[in-house]
């Protein structure tokens, strides 16, 4: 599990530290910590030539002992000053080792074309907002060079408790961070600019307190996922009741039936209009389904099962609204999805005032709907915090769809996936996942978990499937056995 927690979280730990130890050691630890993965990074140290992007803050600092360190070990570092005034004892010792230091600007532009390795060391937890000048110039310089960046802490320009970036920011190729992560290090548009992470253990764990966000592992799905037992039956392994797709969008329901299928499901309950009734059934002969009444679309819907997967295709009609109706009505696990979240921004009290398991699945046009006064873009920039809003104001588990899903619950960490392509951007690929945490649903995962272990096996198997190439969501629905392959 990576853990990342709020900069006052980091503070406050630091300053416990801080207090009790010799003055300045955390960020010698921090330097050194950085140093080590900046020497791995290059092929040779000896006469590499390495430039420090130098902030007025202690992140400036980190990059200056860590250049001093360098220096002693040969390599050529020239210190790029962005701040009048920089860190003295690291300006110190990056000159005692043989660092030189510039402020001037058509030199640094040219160093860092020539660069092999660029540290940015501009902004860390310090920061606000986008770049001002000169460190947007400089940021932008990196962009442009065949340098390998190293960002220290976190890429200057990101804001590290939301991953939102307004204006100029770092790109970096890896991440040093130091004593916990960073919400905004897992969060895009942050993630995105962050490239690989590295953490650097400096004590600070002990002092730390919960995480707030959290990012599952591989090992972490393992142990979460449900697997057959040897007295298991279908039954015991999960019904899944499901009413998605209608006869204008029948693929929903084809894929949304296959995610199920493919996640595990013991036995799958389909109920439809009769022309989509035969297309699921063409295509997966497993499933036990019926056809709907359009006199009465309820009567005939699956009874028995453990948890129901609603909206998908479903469509906005009046028959939608009372099946909607019908199944909050139960006490199972809900997964409400796409259209079932259109009709439920009217109703909004069919989910606040529910007890029993709910899970939201919208995208950030579906959240807008349920978010009066927010728009697409505002939570695009702000996924966490509107996530963790949602899931408080319909007191539900909500999972936000897009560039980085995240996972919100009241009173819980947030959960940032960390698996997942952009080539996942495709129609339908958000039907699969409702029918992947459907069947994690019906084993009995609650409503969290069978988020987290669905869109963890949907991500990673959207990268099995494409290896750089575009992909379709059946394609998708192809690769989901070879993600969980990847997990045992
Ligand atoms: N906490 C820990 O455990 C440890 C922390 N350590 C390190 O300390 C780092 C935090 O250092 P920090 O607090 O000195 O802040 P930092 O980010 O260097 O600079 C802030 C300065 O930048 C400026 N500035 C702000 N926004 C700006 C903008 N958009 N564009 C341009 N300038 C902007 C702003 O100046 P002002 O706006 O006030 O003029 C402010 O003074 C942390 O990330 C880690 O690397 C480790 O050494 C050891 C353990
Ligand atoms: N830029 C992106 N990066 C990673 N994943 C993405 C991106 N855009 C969309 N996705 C994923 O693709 C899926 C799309 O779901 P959705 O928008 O509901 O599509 P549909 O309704 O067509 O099935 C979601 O799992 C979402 O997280
Ligand atoms: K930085």
């Amino acid at each position: 599990m990576r853990d990342a927690y709020t900069v006052e979280a980091v503070r406050k730990a630091e300053d416990v530290l801080m207090a009790r130890g010799p003055e300045g050691a955390l960020m010698q630890r921090a330097a050194a910590g950085l140093a080590a993965v900046c020497a791995r990074l290059l092929p040779r140290v000896y006469g590499a030539r390495v430039v420090l992007l130098v902030g007025s803050g202690d992140n400036g600092g980190d990059a200056l002992y860590a250049g001093a360190r360098l220096a002693r070990r040969g390599a050529a570092v020239l210190a790029v000053l962005a701040a009048d005034r920089v860190h003295e004892g690291g300006l110190a010792a990056l000159r005692a080792a043989g660092g030189r230091v510039s402020a001037d600007r058509a030199d640094a532009r040219a160093a860092i074309a020539a660069a092999d390795l660029v540290v940015d060391g501009l902004l860390g937890i310090g920061g606000r907002g986008g770049l001002r000048e000169p460190h947007a110039a400089l940021a932008a310089h990196a962009a442009d060079s065949a340098a390998l960046v190293v960002a220290v802490d976190l890429p200057s320009g990101v804001d590290a408790g939301t991953g939102a970036v307004e204006g100029p920011a770092v790109r970096a190729d890896v991440t040093v961070t130091f004593g916990g992560y960073k919400p905004g290090l897992l969060i895009d548009p942050g993630a995105g600019r962050a490239g690989v992470l590295e953490l650097v253990d400096i004590g600070l764990g002990p002092e730390l307190p919960p995480a707030h966000v959290r990012s599952p592992q591989a090992a972490d799905i393992a142990a979460l996922l449900p697997g057959p037992g040897a007295e298991s039956d279908k039954y015991r392994r999960g019904v899944l009741a499901m009413a998605s797709g209608s006869d204008r969008y029948s693929g929903a329901a084809v894929l949304s039936v296959g995610g199920a299928l493919r996640g595990g499901v013991g036995m799958l309950r389909y109920a439809g209009q009769a022309g989509v009734v035969a297309k699921v059934l063409d295509r997966w002969p497993e499933v036990v389904a019926t056809v709907l009444e359009p006199t009465d679309p309820v009567a005939g819907l699956p009874q028995r099962v453990a948890a129901w997967v609603v909206g998908p295709g479903r469509g906005l009609h009046p028959a939608a609204v009372v099946e909607l109706r019908t199944v909050l009505g139960t006490g199972l696990p809900v997964l409400l999805d796409a259209d079932a979240i259109t009709l439920l921004a009217e109703e909004p009290d069919l989910v606040r005032d529910r007890s029993a398991p709910t899970l939201l699945t919208p995208h950030a046009g579906e959240l807008a709907r349920l978010l009066p006064g927010v728009d697409r873009a505002d939570i695009e920039a702000r996924r966490l915090a509107h996530a963790t809003r949602a899931a408080a104001e319909f007191g539900c588990t909500v999972l936000l769809k897009g560039s980085t899903t995240i996972i919100a619950e009241p009173g819980r960490p947030a959960i940032v996936n960390p698996t997942g392509t952009p080539l996942l951007a495709t129609a339908g690929t958000g039907d699969v996942l409702a029918g992947l945490i459907g069947a994690m649903l019906a084993s009995g995962l609650a409503p969290r978990d069978a988020a987290v272990c669905g869109a963890y096996l949907h991500g990673l198997a959207a990268r099995l499937a494409c290896g750089g190439a575009p992909i379709s969501a059946s394609d998708l629905l192809g690769a989901i056995p070879a993600a969980f392959r990847a997990l045992r």
